[in-house]
């Protein structure tokens, strides 16, 4: 069964609201960046962003409804990002996750450089922790790094090996991130939570070398 015409558009429209108020915080540098918000399951299908596009501005040709092989579902000119498998693969494995959200920011591209190493950030007793729905006292977070592979479908392989129900990101190496939730709404909660975490993360790192070193001196 194909989504109904009401399904796409009241998918658009809040991926316009995503795309917009991600727009006005500078995070698709470059046309970087893709959205996607699922409108069925079973078969799957979900509207994502057309490859290529200024995200900043808004048009008639912005999304299109792929299948769960990244297939546009009717005939279309428009070019699915080409990141959709990853959003495929996110729907395939948490049945829940509604919206995926892909963003390329300064802060998560130093965070995921700067612990690749360790394939993972790990970060603990931040308030923000709570924005992604985990609310015991002190909780610590672990957000998975992957290679930043230029091949998409080892990318979203990679991506598929380190992604669990507790997280609801992973950082690609140099690239951005991938944050998801049950709708627009909670995948926007978790991607700032998220970019929360990671500039607070490196402005702290910033300051107390800048304080060790002013004491040291
Ligand atoms: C223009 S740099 C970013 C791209 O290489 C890609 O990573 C990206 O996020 C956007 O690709 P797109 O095909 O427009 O969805
Ligand atoms: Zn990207």
């Amino acid at each position: 069964m194909t989504a109904t015409l009401e399904q796409r558009l009241d998918a658009f429209r809040r991926l316009d609201d995503a795309k917009l108020t991600f727009a006005r915080r500078d995070w698709f540098p470059g046309t970087s960046g893709n959205l996607s918000i699922k409108i069925q399951d079973e078969p799957l299908q979900f509207a994502v962003t057309a490859s290529g596009k200024d995200k900043t501005k808004l048009s008639p040709e912005d999304y299109l409804v792929v299948d769960q092989d990244s297939r546009p579902v009717e005939a279309t000119s428009l070019k699915p990002s080409a990141e959709t498998l990853i959003h495929a693969v996110v729907y395939q494995k948490f049945a829940k996750a509604g919206a995926c959200f892909h963003v390329h920011t300064v802060w998560n591209n130093l965070i995921s450089e700067l612990y690749f190493g360790q394939r993972a950030f790990t970060i603990q007793g931040q308030e923000l922790i709570k924005g992604l729905g985990i609310w015991e006292e002190n909780a610590r977070i672990t957000v998975p790094i992957v290679e930043n592979f230029a091949d998409i479908p080892t990318l979203a392989a990679a991506i598929e090996k380190v992604i669990t129900p507790e997280i609801p990101g992973v950082l690609i190496r140099n690239h951005g991130i991938y944050a998801w939730g049950g709708n627009d709404f909670e995948a926007k909660r978790h991607l700032e939570a998220f970019e929360f975490l990671f500039e607070y993360h490196a402005r702290w790192l910033q300051l107390r070398q800048a304080v060790v070193s002013t004491t040291s001196n």
